[in-house]
């Protein structure tokens, strides 16, 4: 629901709020230029203003002081009407004052769009939508990370995603408010809220009637600061009714031109002293260096607008529509799916298409829409993302609440599928509270909990089959996601390693296939002859010839390398390693990228501890290679034998020597008593605790029995501090990609 109220007026008004957003940035700049050069000596007074201004000006009607200080004197000569910008201290011109025709034309824009009154509309709704937008986004945002207090954490999601919600964070408080100021100054214009203005004081009906004293000695300007002045209003000569106007920041008032006494003072308002602030507030006059964060904050709409809706159509895309979904009172089975980006759905539709194949009556709905009270469903499977800091995903944040409130049901049988990322320190977390509410409710479980580790492929077809026996009906589920479009590379190079062993490893490196091929100039005009941008640690998407399905590995290199390398063991019966094992110099491949901008060093001069066993060192040796800047990187590396097995050798060594690599610790298993790399770390374990006090982080890569043994002898290390793997993963110091 929170989502739809975000994402609606954002579609709907994403074109207004970008005009308005920039129209406001450039109005923002207006009060700081005005501001420029307008200093005003301490303690002048109205009346030694006036006189100054008089003597200078015989023909002065008002003088004016802009919200940004800038004193503005308007006045008749013979050859016309004129007005200039003056020098407090001397009342002579600084420049004559013309507003800019083209910030003129801007404010218009941003007020009413060129359409008087239906413009002015358009402006106050947008003004109300981008309220509504600010709020709603803000409490998505606080939802994604998992609390206020997480607010800082670094983001996840696809690349739109964390930059929509990276620049909102920034954004955020400048733009809810100039929304909330925009919506009550066109609230004020269509009289909807009051903005005070209406409290002007009577005109004096009397006046001393006396001749007129020299301005600069009148009572009631002698006793008002320039500071405070807003306008001053001279009388007209030779009318004896005639008086001053003052209006001031306190108030507004007449003066009398020969007593000089202060008549019919009216202070402000508070109605009209909030307006004032609200209107200051979005404006920026007044508040110049205000108005420029603001304007800062109104520049970003437009990005926010294009992100937003990119993140809308990823996720649309994303979720799958269902054939032949049957209602929940005739289902035989249901499957219940909590989602946040729509990826879980995927997965979800498969699983359905396979049982309805499988000539099953099955109804599919998003965990919260869950009515199984009034199904006669005995079967129920559970496929669930978690997120925030191992919360639900917004489809099932009403899922464990509803379930408490129902009655006990023993006759219903349940599996639960959790989706969700190694990475995160609460690993399909929701899941596994939905696997324990289950069965506290009463409900017998038909499988054990499996989680699913980024949507693998792979381990949902293999829980395919132990569903698919569970049920006795065969089913095969094979999940294509949606994945970007594919480039075609050409294999540069081979290096190969381990031959005699039984699963032999090679690092392939390929160009883009148009710079491979011959044909020159016209070739390159014509075809994608780079790669697309990547970066080592990122993830290589390739589909072997008679599958669906991509296998990822991770990358070694980044675009700016020139090539796209990656590190692959034999698996046996594996068919995409064993494709790309038969691959020769000159032979083709089509690959796509997927970002993993979560394994990455984080950029700083902090030591950087990389990890890694077997094929993992594929992006720790593309993390040191690009690390030009020669900050403190120690790689600790477990492999089988040194003679046939020590991938990147000669590369290690090289980056020893020009101190891109700081140490090398490497551990051989098949080799005299045989060392693992976490044996490594805990005999360094002095080094380890210096360089995670001194603020190091932890990149992990490799198989996921490794990282666990990495796990657990680092949180012994690491006791002694009062520290553990789980207190450097939330603050973004722990990061691992594993297989
Ligand atoms: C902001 C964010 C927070 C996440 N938090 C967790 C988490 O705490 N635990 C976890 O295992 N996975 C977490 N994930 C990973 C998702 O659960 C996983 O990518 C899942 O497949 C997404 O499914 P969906 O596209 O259906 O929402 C998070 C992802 C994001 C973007």
């Amino acid at each position: 629901m929170l989502r739809k109220i975000h994402s609606l007026p954002g579609l709907v008004a994403a074109l207004f709020i970008a005009v308005v957003g920039v129209t406001g940035a450039i109005l923002s700049v207006d009060p700081a230029a005005e501001r420029m050069g307008a200093s005003l000596p301490a303690g002048l007074n109205v009346a030694r203003l006036a006189e100054r201004v008089q003597t200078r000006y015989p023909g002065a009607e008002q003088i004016q002081r802009t919200p940004s200080g800038a004193l503005i004197v308007y006045y008749q000569t013979g050859s016309g009407a004129g007005a200039d910008q003056v020098d407090p201290a001397s009342g002579n011109r600084i420049r004559p004052y013309t507003p800019s025709a083209f910030f003129r034309w801007v404010k218009q824009l941003h007020r009413s769009l060129f359409l008087d009154t239906t413009g002015r509309i358009a402006t106050g709704v947008t003004a109300v939508l981008m309220l509504v937008l600010c709020v709603s986004g803000l409490m998505l945002l606080v939802h994604r990370v998992g609390g206020w207090r997480a607010l800082a954490r670094p983001l996840h999601g696809s690349r739109s995603q964390r930059w929509h919600a990276e620049v909102g964070r920034l954004a955020i408080a400048g733009l809810l408010i100039s929304a909330i100021t925009g919506t009550y100054m066109s609230g004020a214009t269509f009289g909807f809220v009051s903005d005070g203005m209406q409290d002007e004081p009577d005109f004096p009906s009397t006046t001393s009637g006396g001749p007129p004293a020299p301005v600069g000695r009148l009572p009631a300007l002698v006793a008002t600061d320039v500071a405070d002045l807003r306008e001053l209003v001279f009388p007209e000569p030779g009318d004896a009714a005639a008086v001053y106007t003052l209006r001031t920041v306190q108030g507004d008032g007449y003066v009398d031109p020969s007593s000089g006494a202060l008549l019919a003072f009216r202070a402000h308002s508070g109605t009209r002293e909030a307006y004032e602030l609200l209107y200051r507030l979005h404006t920026g006059e007044g508040l110049w260096w205000f108005g420029l964060i603001l304007g800062v904050c109104a520049l970003t709409s437009p990005w926010m607008a294009v992100t937003g809706a990119t993140v809308w159509w990823q996720r649309r895309r994303a979720k799958p529509r269902l054939s032949g979904n049957s209602r929940a009172r005739s289902a035989e089975i249901l499957i219940l799916v909590g989602s946040e980006n729509n990826s879980t759905w995927g997965f979800a539709r498969v699983l359905h298409d396979a049982l309805r194949e499988a000539g099953r009556r099955v109804c599919t709905a998003p965990m919260n829409q869950a009515s199984f009270h009034d199904s006669p469903a005995r079967m129920v499977f559970v496929l669930t993302a978690t997120y925030g800091d191992g919360g639900a995903p917004s489809s099932a944040d009403q899922f464990l609440a509803r379930l408490a409130q129902r009655p006990p049901d023993p006759a219903t049988r349940f599996a639960v599928l959790g989706f969700g990322d190694r990475q995160f320190p609460k690993f399909c977390q929701f899941a596994k509270d939905v696997d324990a509410a289950f069965r506290a409710h009463g409900c017998q479980p038909a499988l054990e909990l499996v989680p699913i580790n980024r949507q693998s492929s792979q381990e949902f077809a293999r829980w395919g089959v132990a569903a698919g026996d569970m049920l006795g009906s065969g089913l095969k589920l094979e999940y294509t996601p949606v994945h970007p479009q594919t480039f075609p590379l050409c294999l540069q190079e081979r290096i190969d390693y381990g031959r005699e062993e039984s699963e032999p490893t090679v690092v392939l490196r390929f160009v883009a296939a148009s710079v491979a091929a011959p044909g020159g100039l016209l070739n390159r005009l014509f075809k994608r002859d780079r790669l697309p941008h990547f970066e080592a640690g990122d993830l290589a998407g390739i589909i072997p010839p008679g599958s669906a399905m991509p296998r990822f590995y991770s990358l070694a290199s980044g675009s700016g390398n020139g090539v796209l390398e990656i590190c692959v063991r034999k698996q046996p019966g594996g068919m995409c390693s064993t494709y790309l094992h038969g691959l020769r110099v000159g032979d083709r491949v089509e690959a796509f990228i997927q970002p993993n901008p979560q394994f990455r060093p984080a950029s700083g001069k902090s030591p950087v501890i990389l990890i890694g066993a077997g094929t993992g060192i594929g992006p720790l040796a593309g993390f040191i290679r690009n690390n030009t800047g020669k900050y403190p990187m120690y790689l600790y590396w477990g492999g089988r034998d040194p003679e046939s097995d020590f991938l990147y050798e000669p590369e290690l060594k090289n980056y020893l020597a020009d101190a891109r690599l700081t140490q090398l610790h490497t551990a051989f298993s098949r080799v005299g008593n045989g060392v693992r790399v976490q044996t490594r770390l805990t005999e360094d374990a002095e080094n380890m605790r210096r360089l995670i006090g001194g603020g190091g982080q932890v990149l992990v890569c490799g198989s996921s029995a490794m990282a666990h043994s990495v796990r657990m002898a680092l949180d012994e290390i690491l006791a002694p501090m009062n520290l553990s793997v789980q207190t450097l993963r939330t603050t973004g110091r722990y990061r691992e990609d594993v297989f």
